[in-house]
Parts: structure tokens; sequence; C-alpha cells
């Protein structure tokens, strides 16, 4: 049973429909006539989609499924449930009236209150909408969430455990800025079967990052975008709005060795240790290991500043203790590595942490290697000082 009600009042504009199963993946025929294989033109244009060898750009589902990388039926099935639930908060994010969808949630926090952490209503229903879309699955066997207090378990038999954060970045909706969903898929531990449910819920999803066996995110921006390693290389898809897939676009994503961005909240510098001031004072001036000077880019809504880095290099980070080590540094720490990129809290490799409590915080830098690696040798580069900041 999900542990969390939402009530969503049915208005003449936005009724949601309950699904069974998400529809089979639609076909996307390109003529085949005079057609530039890695070019069409799209409403005047020019899309460029990865095609495969028949000219049909690959779906998702195709490219995990037997044809592709064939991550196995279970696991395909669990992808189908899962791509198909951030459609729909795709579609509630891009939403004229998801304002009023968020205020019929009852008992959820609002971005009046005082506390910036408590959850916004567009959080708990991208929440119920993941979680439905994994108990209709029939593949999950325990799904913890951002968005509750403790794991959930959806069936006894179900081979995989998730982790989640299902919409991060949300107190950005209001102003349209990008937000996400993050996830962490690992197989359920058979051997904790006999325990009673909360027991092995709570265990199952304190596995260490070591243990993922695929992990992602989806960016809901200009474009949505479903980035995903199944333990061999990143690979992301863009929706493609006019018939509902998610399309192969950068397959086996590589992170540049180094880049010249660095992305933080540069107005808590007089909070910083002094390792990590005096890093960016010198990536800044241009005088580290790179002798250019870094720009800096900050979204403040990680999925966005985590996929800008994965394709343009440097480093994102937040240095204080604030983000959550199982379903979100975990899950991109695993994006970031098999990107050839690194992950780490300033001193440890984030998949190295075994994780002790499912809501734990902790410092987070990820990015490309050679940053990391200059980063990591100024050492006192977490902020200790966390007074709460209210924006
Ligand atoms: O306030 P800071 O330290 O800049 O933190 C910003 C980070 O917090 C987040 O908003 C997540 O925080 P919440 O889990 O409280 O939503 C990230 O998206 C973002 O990267």
């Amino acid at each position: 049973m999900l542990s969390s009600t939402v009530f969503i009042q049915p208005t003449s504009f936005f009724v949601a429909k309950p699904h069974f199963f998400p529809p089979k993946p639609t076909q996307f025929s390109l003529p085949t006539k005079n057609f530039n294989p890695s070019m069409s033109t799209f409403g005047g244009f020019s899309v460029n989609a990865q095609l495969s060898s028949d000219n049909e750009p690959r779906t998702l589902i195709e490219y995990v499924g037997k044809g592709g990388i064939d991550v196995g039926d279970d696991l395909v099935i669990l992808i189908d449930h899962l791509q198909y639930a951030c459609k729909k908060i795709a579609a509630l994010i891009a939403s004229p009236f998801n304002s009023s969808i968020g205020k019929c949630v009852e008992g959820s926090g609002n971005s009046s209150g005082t506390d910036r952490d408590a959850p916004k209503p567009l959080d708990i229903v991208s929440n119920d909408i993941i979680l439905s879309s994994l108990e209709r699955s029939g593949k999950v066997a325990v799904v913890a969430s951002e968005e509750n207090d403790a794991p959930i378990c959806l069936s006894d038999d179900g081979p995989f455990v998730v982790v989640m954060d299902p919409l991060d970045g949300s107190r950005n909706i209001d102003a349209s800025i990008p937000t996400g969903t993050i996830f962490g898929i690992y197989n359920r531990l058979k051997e904790l079967d006999h325990l009673p449910c909360d027991e092995k819920a709570s265990l199952n999803s304190l596995q260490s990052g070591s243990n993922l066996v695929a992990a992602g995110y989806v960016l809901y921006s200009s474009a949505t975008i479903f980035c995903a390693t199944f333990g061999s290389g990143v690979h992301a898809f863009t929706l493609d709005r006019s018939t509902g897939d998610f399309i192969l676009t950068d397959p086996s994503i590589k992170i540049p060795p180094r880049g010249q961005i660095y992305s933080v909240n540069d107005a808590r510098y007089f909070d910083w240790p002094e390792g990590l001031k005096q890093y960016i004072d010198t990536i800044r001036q241009g005088k580290g290991k790179y002798p250019k000077k870094y720009s800096a880019r900050y979204i403040c809504s990680l999925v966005a500043d985590f996929h800008r880095t994965l394709l343009y290099g440097g480093v994102a980070m937040n240095p204080r203790d604030h983000l959550r080590l199982v379903y979100e540094a975990n899950p991109l720490s695993f994006v970031a590595e098999q990107a050839g990129g690194k992950g780490c809290d300033g001193k440890r490799r984030i998949l190295s942490i075994q994780p002790v409590k499912l809501h734990q915080r902790l410092p987070l830098f990820l990015g490309s290697p050679e940053d990391i690696e200059e980063l990591q040798s100024y050492q006192d580069v977490q902020q200790k000082v966390n007074p709460g900041y209210l924006v």
C-alpha cells in the first residue's frame, strides 16, 4: 500500500486517467525515399535523431530491450512504467493548471512556510504518480523516496528495489526553471525475504551505491530528457512530444576529462572552509592546473546542474550537508562514473559510502575527473557551517 494520499480535484481542464499498462512504444517511421538518415525536418525545424540501421530512431524501450542492450525483461518492464510516470510528470509541470493541482493536495507544505525543505505540492503528486506506476509494474519489491519517511513494500517478489527523488528542485517550478526526477535501481536482497516488511524494506534501500544495477534522472526543461546507465555507459533519450517516445539522442555520453565551469551557490562563500575558498579563488583566476579562468553556472536544481556538467565538464557541487546519499548522490555518482567522471563528498568516493539512514545528507561534488581530483587536493572542502538558509 502507498503511504501518502493525494487528492487531485478533477477539473474540466485536467482529468487524471488511470492506466493499467503503459502503451506500447509507438514506432516513429521516417520516409525512406530521399531521406538523409541523420537529419529530418519537423515543422520547418531540423531534427537530429540517433537512427538504427533500418533508419528508425531508437526509443528508450527498444534500446533497453532485446533489440538493444537487453537489460532483461523485468527491468525493461520497470523502465517502461517509470518512463510513463515521468512523461505524466513532465506534462503536469508544463501544464498551466499545475499550481491549482498543487493546491488540491491536502496536508502538504507550501512555499509560504518558513521551512524551505517542506515538500511542495508537486513533489507529492509526482511521488504518487511514480509510486503507482512502479506498483503496477509488479517488478518492484521496495521503493524508498525522498517524500516518504520510510521505505514502502510494494510486493514480496518484485525483483527490484527503487530509490528516488521524484521531483528535485521543485521550488523552481513557479518560475519555470528546470527540475528533475532522480532514480536508482538495485536487485532485491533475497536473503532478507524472511524479515518483517519494514526491516527488509529498510535494509534493501540502504544498499551501497556500488550495488546499483541502473540509475539515472529525467530532466524537465526545454526538452524532457531521460538519461540513464545500466552499468555499461550513459545514454540520453529526448522526449519526442509528437509520438510520446523517448528517442536516443546522446548514446555513450563521455564527460570531458576537464571542464571550465564550476557550479555552486557561492553566496555561501563566507561559510566555506579555507580549502574550498582557495580552490574556487584559484580556478576563477585561471591559476589552477588548467590555466584558464573558469566560469560560474548555478541553476540551483541538482539535475539541471548535473546534466550540464555531464555534457560540458567541470564540477557541480554542494559543499554543505544538504543533498541525500541514497537517492541523489549515489544514483548521480553512478551516472558520473559510467560517463568517465567522479562523485565524492570531498574526501571519499560516494559509491564507497555505506548508507546508514534513508535520508542521510552529505556534501556532494560531481564532475570531470581532473577537476574533482584538483578540488580534492585542497582537502578542506566540506562546509561544516550549515545554518539553514531561508532561500
Ligand atoms: O540551497 P543550496 O545549498 O544552494 O541547495 C540547492 C540544492 O538543493 C536542491 O534544491 C535540493 O534541495 P531540496 O531537497 O530541499 O529540494 C537541489 O536541487 C539544489 O541543487
